[in-house]
């Protein structure tokens, strides 16, 4: 059973920047359904677009994959493909151990290997899909680029990165129209104001969100031929990016 996310529901004397230990990994399943809107619709199409994308013998990648959601999601999606091995990547010890543990507890023939390390770090080699599920915005925004364009290159022809993002709104007045849908959502799930203010204070320094613009000339540049938002709810977008 997952634990309910009180963490900032209770003044806190001073808000430290947000990280991933063992505190938010027993209350991560309830956190992020309620403050990412859409996070189970993307999770159902994720094995869909696998299907499509997967190629035999290749590698698919979840980097960032927490307590390895979008692991199994991926995993649904390439049964049926000859020869596929899934490595799934977080630099945050106490959920890789966590996600081991989720993932032990299915049977599957698709290999399965959880590795602690910086996504930045990881060689991609033979990937016919790469899922960065709500990761890249914890990633300085100066590497960004490095990150993307590594992905691109450990790729197959014919490949598929599939990231979602908190994402900003070029318009400042169309931004804020969207960040306040999202803080309703919020509340609707049963937030505080204490808690979505004490969550925005420790995650601004940490998570720096980027615009559907900047991602898709970031794709460009690093060469991807095709991409497109195929869904977005207020500010959070899933994209596709096809090498
Ligand atoms: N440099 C890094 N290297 C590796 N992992 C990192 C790094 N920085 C952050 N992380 C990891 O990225 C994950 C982001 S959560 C992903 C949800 C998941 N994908 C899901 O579909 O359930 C999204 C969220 O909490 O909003 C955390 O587990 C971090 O430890
Ligand atoms: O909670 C928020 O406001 C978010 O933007 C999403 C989120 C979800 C889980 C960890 C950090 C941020």
């Amino acid at each position: 059973m997952t634990q309910h996310d009180t963490i900032f529901s209770k003044p806190l004397p001073s808000i430290s920047d947000f990280c991933f230990d063992q505190q938010v990994v027993e209350v991560f399943p309830d956190m992020i359904n309620r403050s990412v809107p859409g996070y189970s619709s993307i999770l159902q199409t994720l094995p869909q677009l696998v299907t499509q994308y997967v190629q035999p013998n290749s590698h698919l990648y979840d980097l960032g994959c927490s307590l390895g959601a979008a692991t199994l999601a991926m995993r649904k999606g390439c049964e049926q493909t000859k020869n596929c091995k899934i490595i799934g990547i977080d630099n945050a010890q106490p959920m890789i151990e966590r996600a081991q543990l989720h993932l032990d507890g299915y049977r599957s023939d698709v290999p399965v290997e959880l590795i602690c390390q910086d996504l930045a770090a990881t060689k991609i080699e033979n990937a016919s899909v790469v899922v960065l599920n709500f990761t890249l915005q914890f990633i300085p925004e100066n590497k960004r680029d490095e990150v993307i364009q590594n992905i691109y290159n450990g790729m197959n022809k014919g490949g598929a990165l599939l990231i979602a993002e908190k994402i900003r709104h070029s318009d400042s007045q169309m931004n804020d129209v969207l960040i306040d849908l999202h803080h309703d959502f919020k509340r609707a799930n049963g937030y505080s104001e204490l808690e979505i203010s004490q969550k925005r204070a420790a995650i601004e320094n940490v998570m720096k969100v980027d615009t559907l613009e900047v991602h898709q000339q970031r794709f460009n540049k690093a060469g991807f031929r095709h991409s497109a938002v195929w869904f977005q709810c207020f500010n959070f977008a899933a994209m596709l990016a096809v090498k």
